[in-house]
This record gives C-alpha cells, structure tokens and sequence, in this order.
C-alpha cells in the first residue's frame, strides 16, 4: 500500500513537488513483470516500464533487477551522470522509511566496520612500541651493569 506524506512546508501536499509517495518493499515487488517494471536505487522507487525498450543497456537487465534493489547493480555498471539524470524522469516514490536497511542511506564512516580511525587502530602500536623500549633498556642496563 502507498502512503502519502507531504514534504513541503505548506504540508498541503498539493503542487506535486512538495508530497511525497512512500512504497512498501513487497508492494515493489510486486512489479515484476513485463507489464510493469519497478525498480528501487538507494532509497528511491523508480517506475522503468516506459524505460525499458529504451535502456541503452538492454532489456533483460532491468527485468533481472525487476521489483527489487538495484542499488548496487546500477553503481557496478558506473553509469554516467546523465543516466543519473534521467532517473529523475522515472521517480515516482521513496521507500517507506520502515523498510530502509541501514546501509542504503548515507555511510557513516566511524561506523565503518574496518574502523580505520577508531583510536585502537594506532594507540596500541605506540603503546606496544613504548613497553618494548623500556624492556630493551631494562636488559641493557642490566647487562651492562652485571
Ligand atoms: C532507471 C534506471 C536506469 C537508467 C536511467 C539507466 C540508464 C542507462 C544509460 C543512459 C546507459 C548508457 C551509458 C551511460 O550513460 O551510463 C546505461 C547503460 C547500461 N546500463 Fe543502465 N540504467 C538504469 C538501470 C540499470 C540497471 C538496474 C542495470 C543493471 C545491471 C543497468 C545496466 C546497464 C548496463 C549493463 C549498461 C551498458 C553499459 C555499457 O555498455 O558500458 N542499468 N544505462
């Protein structure tokens, strides 16, 4: 089921620009066939059905991608900034906020699991690295005074 939400500040929803349609994922999934083609990249519900004779990349990987996440397809093909442009001509609704997974919004990178900033990453080399220091000094000074 799609639900409306208004956006703008008037929060009348009309003008088109300011509401907003939100889409559930298994009502996405639902277009899956020739018929009718939706697909979702990052967030976003795109309606292709018009697209798909015209898609320079061909029918059949928009029908693969047909009613799901196509997120990461489309950024593997690198498509250019004119076919992200074009997304805009098939927009028709966000997904529902209920049913965003939390890596298709914006990245946060402390939250990176490689954590390469956390302060772990490079406090217990040098701290490694002192303790080694004062034992190296600790066994030179008792062999030289022995
Ligand atoms: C509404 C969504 C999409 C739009 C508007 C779109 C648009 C385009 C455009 C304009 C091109 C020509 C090359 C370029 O300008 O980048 C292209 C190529 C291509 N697209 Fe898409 N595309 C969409 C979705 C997808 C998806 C979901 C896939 C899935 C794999 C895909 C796969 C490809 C491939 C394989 C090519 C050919 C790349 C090449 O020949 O180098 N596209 N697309």
């Amino acid at each position: 089921m799609a639900t409306e939400a208004a956006s703008g500040s008037d929060g009348n929803g009309q003008g088109g620009e300011t509401a907003v349609t939100y889409y559930r994922l298994e009502e996405v999934a639902k277009r899956n066939s020739l018929k009718e083609i939706w697909l979702v990249i990052h967030g976003r519900v795109y309606d292709v059905t018009d697209f798909l004779k015209e898609h320079p990349g061909g029918e059949e990987v928009l029908l693969e991608q047909a009613g799901a996440d196509a997120s990461e397809s489309f950024e593997d093909v690198g498509h250019s900034s004119d076919a992200r442009e074009m997304l805009k001509q098939y927009y028709i609704g966000d997904v529902h906020p209920d049913d965003l997974k939390p890596e298709s919004g914006s990245k946060d990178p402390s939250k990176d699991a490689t954590c390469k900033s956390c302060w772990s990453y490079w406090i217990l080399p040098i701290i490694g690295a002192i303790v080694l220091g004062f034992l190296y000094r600790y066994y030179t000074s008792e062999s030289k005074s022995s």
